[in-house]
């Protein structure tokens, strides 16, 4: 170091400085002198490192003075421009321990806005990102570059306005891919420094091997991944695993415990603890944002005495920002969560952390666990294990140096809600939905668990856990049901399959391959001091959403995705033949699907996850799929005649409405069901294709047949009409006859062409006619005249006859009193002979 110091060059160089009195470059030389002799063993305080008087002031405007193990390790090392590879205890101090370099690192360069992006920070979820730039805005407030936040949820369109200008951007991976994508003006040819933050998980996410930045990479754990990335990537890196040789991998401020209990005493257990903890601080996990959902409406409706928050990927951005501040300020909570709010997240004075579902691996529950016993504060841990989880996660757990204890529920204490939530379900089909929702969600994420040994979705007590939801009910998983078919299939799964697909069972290396090419080119554009830096290549699972709202839902909609895909594949593989008893029943589910997708959205997902029940390992589908197709397990296609046919035969009749009187009546029916003469001969006839000759006669006849039932209907309206017209005029004339006390006779002559003919019902009564002792001659001429008019099947109005009227009477009384119609029962040109008779012997 000595030899450094002293070198002649930088001796030099510092004496030119002094000599042209450039102060301000002078010191930034000794800082870097400085930093280079470094000794870490000495250093206690953020004033020992040599930093700059402002990341100094904000520090301790920030009450940190002290540093801890992994600052003390790390600063000193970035400070001289090393990569850095970071792990320490949850609650250590992480954050800082990246910030103050980055800091440092833009100072020195004398960065301003001009010179752009300088630093990337990428944290795995929005709220971590959040917390970060909270930090950084405090430690870095007395410095003049800026600094932005890029998590999504908010306007693209706003973010990439201001995005240039941007010093230090703290992002989400899902966001930075999304303006790498679509903000033209985004660049990162500067980019000095790259941290990622909860290293570990980002590359879980799918972030690929290379960053050839200057980097520095944080973590609470170590994993394989990280240690790759940091092999492959970090120029000459230094590792920083401050607790490797620690007893326990957990803060020693955490007291650790877990309770074995049934599946359905879960919430039972949960509210009794509630109650017995009404003035603490705790996060309770669980493994999906279904229940999270549905739990903390239900509890919400218990009202235990304690106010429940609930954070998870499915909220809205605001909604979550709120909730997280809510939780931060709070004294005493419950916060609801998903490991959204696992990682990273620093809510102060946090006293329990409750493990409702057992976590997906040990790291999982480190950092779960590691909400709480923060930075020397006190917490405690409860991990709730079903029977059938125990040995396995107690096992790894220790492997992992976990120290947990097994401790005894007292059942006394247990309040018992089941009936409650029962009532609750009653009334509100809503909850009882999220109530089904939850239960299936569970279920399925513990059949897709990577740890059989530790998840065993066979020995849950299925419509015990759906009654502990309050379902009186278990909803049908149609999965289960088919793998309680199919048990001897379970065991044929090949171990080897299990290993390299441990969460999406059926995700195959070529759907890896094309998330990797989907983001291959995004990176390459960073570079640094000029220089193009090698090609670096993301995977991201989900194009260009957050990575935190991937967290949360890759138990679900992500995976479902990947193996919605692998739908595909096996839809189209078809076994061999003698495999065929093997497999023989997966077309048919397949085919069977769209009865049952109504009731079960998630029955794609659930159809691929039957296929790794049936053990049919990816290997296995590749050599499947080149073999010839075998008929009986080829999916047939369904063509729309298919479908119709499949109609007919179930008799259903499409839009048909029937109208019923009051008396229950059929009157109408739609649509009017048509008669035809030509049915028949057509449906007889089996010769194939179409007899034009035929189907013109056909037509023809439906024509004749139709233009029939037309004439039918407008004759009976017409006859209608004359009624009604008839006896409007005979209460006319019975008025009038009353009035003018005079009688008249009063006919009415047909004069519809469709009628055939004369009505005689409207002839006068001839007995009455005859008895009558008056009778004018005009009259009956009158009558004759208008018999002859007949043959002209003119109308006559009721005016007309009015007209007509007076000048038959003559002062002469007829006695037509009845108009009553007469129905003679003879034909018209009978009737007409009778009438004629009749006034001839008359005369
Ligand atoms: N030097 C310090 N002096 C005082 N408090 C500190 C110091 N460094 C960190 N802290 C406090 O310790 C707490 C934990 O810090 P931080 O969030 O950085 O931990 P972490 O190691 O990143 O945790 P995790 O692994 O959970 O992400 C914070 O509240 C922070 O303010």
């Amino acid at each position: 170091k000595i030899e450094v110091i002293f070198s002649p060059i930088i001796g030099i160089g510092m004496i030119i400085l002094l000599i042209f009195e450039r102060w301000k470059m002078f010191k930034l030389v000794c800082m870097c002198v400085m930093s280079l002799t470094i000794n870490v063993s000495e250093i206690a305080r953020f004033s020992d490192f040599p930093l700059s008087k402002k990341t100094l002031k904000g520090l301790q405007e920030a009450q940190y003075r002290l540093v801890t193990e992994i600052q003390k390790q790390t600063i000193g090392l970035a400070l001289q421009g090393k990569d850095v590879l970071g792990a320490a205890k949850t609650g250590s101090g992480k954050t800082l321990a990246f910030l103050v370099p980055v800091l440092e690192a833009l100072y020195r360069l004398q960065w301003t806005s001009a010179d752009g992006l300088g630093v990337l920070i990428i944290s795995p979820t929005r709220e971590l990102a959040y917390q970060t730039f909270e930090v950084l805005r405090k430690v870095g407030k007395n410095h003049d570059f800026s600094a932005g936040l890029i998590i999504g949820g908010k306007d693209l369109k706003h973010e990439a306005e201001r995005i240039n200008n941007i010093n230090i951007l703290v992002c989400t991976p899902g966001r930075l891919l999304q303006h790498m994508d679509e903000t033209i003006c985004f660049h990162a040819t500067n980019l000095q420094m790259l941290v990622l933050d909860e290293a570990d998980r980002i590359l879980d996410l799918g972030f690929a091997d290379t960053m050839n930045a200057h980097s520095l990479l944080f973590s609470a754990t170590q994993t394989k991944s990280v240690k790759d990335l940091a092999r492959l990537s970090l120029k000459n890196p230094e590792y920083v695993w401050v607790h490797e040789k620690a007893k326990y991998s957990t803060p020693a401020t955490l007291e650790q415990n877990y309770i074995v209990c049934e599946l359905q005493q879960k919430i039972i257990v949960l509210y009794s603890f509630l109650r017995s903890h009404l003035k603490k601080k705790s996060i309770v996990f669980f493994s999906s944002c279904k229940q999270v959902q549905y739990l903390y409406r239900v509890f919400c409706r218990l009202r235990p005495g304690i106010s429940i928050l609930a954070l998870h990927g499915r909220q809205q951005q605001m909604r979550r920002m709120e909730v997280y501040n809510e939780f931060v300020h709070k004294r005493a909570a419950v916060l609801f969560a998903t490991d959204i709010a696992a990682r990273g997240l620093d809510f102060p004075a946090v006293n329990w952390v409750l493990q409702f579902d057992c976590p997906e691996d040990a790291n999982t529950y480190i950092h779960r666990a590691g909400r709480t016993a923060r930075y020397k504060e006190d917490g405690e841990a409860l991990l709730i294990l079903l029977p059938s989880e125990e040995q396995g996660m107690v096992q790894q757990l220790l492997q992992k140096k976990v120290p947990v204890k097994e401790i005894k529920i007292n059942p006394e204490k247990l309040i018992d809600v089941q009936k409650k939530l029962e009532s609750f379900l009653a009334q509100d089909q809503d909850l009882k939905e999220r109530a089904q929702r939850c239960f299936v969600s569970y279920i399925r994420l513990v059949y897709l668990m990577k740890h059989k040994e530790v998840f065993d979705v066979s020995k849950l007590p299925i419509p015990e856990y759906a009654l502990s939801l309050g379902l009186a009910v278990a909803p049908r998983v149609r999965f289960l049901q088919k793998k309680e078919k199919q048990p001897t299939k379970i065991l044929s799964r090949s171990p080897k399959t299990e290993e390299t697909q441990p969460w999406a069972p059926t995700l195959t290396n070529d759907d890896v391959e094309e998330f990797r090419a989907c983001f291959s080119e995004k990176m390459s554009i960073l570079q640094k001091n000029g220089q193009v830096l090698e090609r670096t290549e993301y995977r991201l699972a989900n194009g260009n959403r957050d990575v935190e709202q991937e967290e949360e839902e890759e138990e679900e909609d992500v995976i479902e995705e990947k193996l919605s895909k692998a739908t595909g594949f096996q839809t189209e593989c078809v076994p061999k033949v003698n495999e065929t008893q093997k497999v023989k029943e997966v077309p048919v589910q397949f085919l069977d699907r769209n009865d049952e997708e109504e009731d079960e959205p998630d029955a794609d997902f659930l159809m691929v996850k039957q296929r790794d029940v049936f053990g049919l390992g990816l290997k296995e589908n590749e050599t499947l799929q080149n073999k010839e197709p075998s008929k009986s397990n080829v999916k047939k296609k369904i063509t729309k005649v298919a479908e119709a046919k499949k109609v007919l035969k179930r008799n259903f009749k499409v839009n048909k409405k029937i109208t019923f009187t009051d008396e229950g009546e059929l009157i109408q029916q739609w649509p009017q069901i048509q008669k035809s003469t030509a049915k028949d001969v057509e449906e007889d006839d089996d010769t194939g294709g179409i007899n034009l000759h035929k189907a013109k006669e056909r037509l023809q006849e439906e024509d004749k047949f139709d233009k029939e039932e037309y004439r039918k209907k407008i004759k009976a309206k017409h006859r209608e009409r004359r009624l009604k017209e008839r006896q409007a005029r005979r209460e006319a004339n019975k008025t009038q006859a009353k009035a003018s006390d005079e009688e008249e006779a009063f006919l009415d002559w047909s004069d519809d062409d469709d009628d055939g003919g004369f009505d005689p019902s409207t002839l006068p009564d001839p007995d009455k006619y005859r008895n009558s002792e008056e009778s004018g001659d005009e009259d009956i001429q009158n009558m004759m005249s208008d018999t002859k008019k007949k043959q002209g099947m003119r109308k006559r109005s009721n005016s007309e006859l009015e007209e007509v009227g007076p000048t038959s009477h003559h002062g002469k009384k007829a006695k037509w009193e009845t108009l009553e119609p007469l129905d003679t029962g003879l034909s018209l040109a009978e009737d007409e002979e009778l009438v004629l008779h009749l006034l001839r012997s008359q005369s």
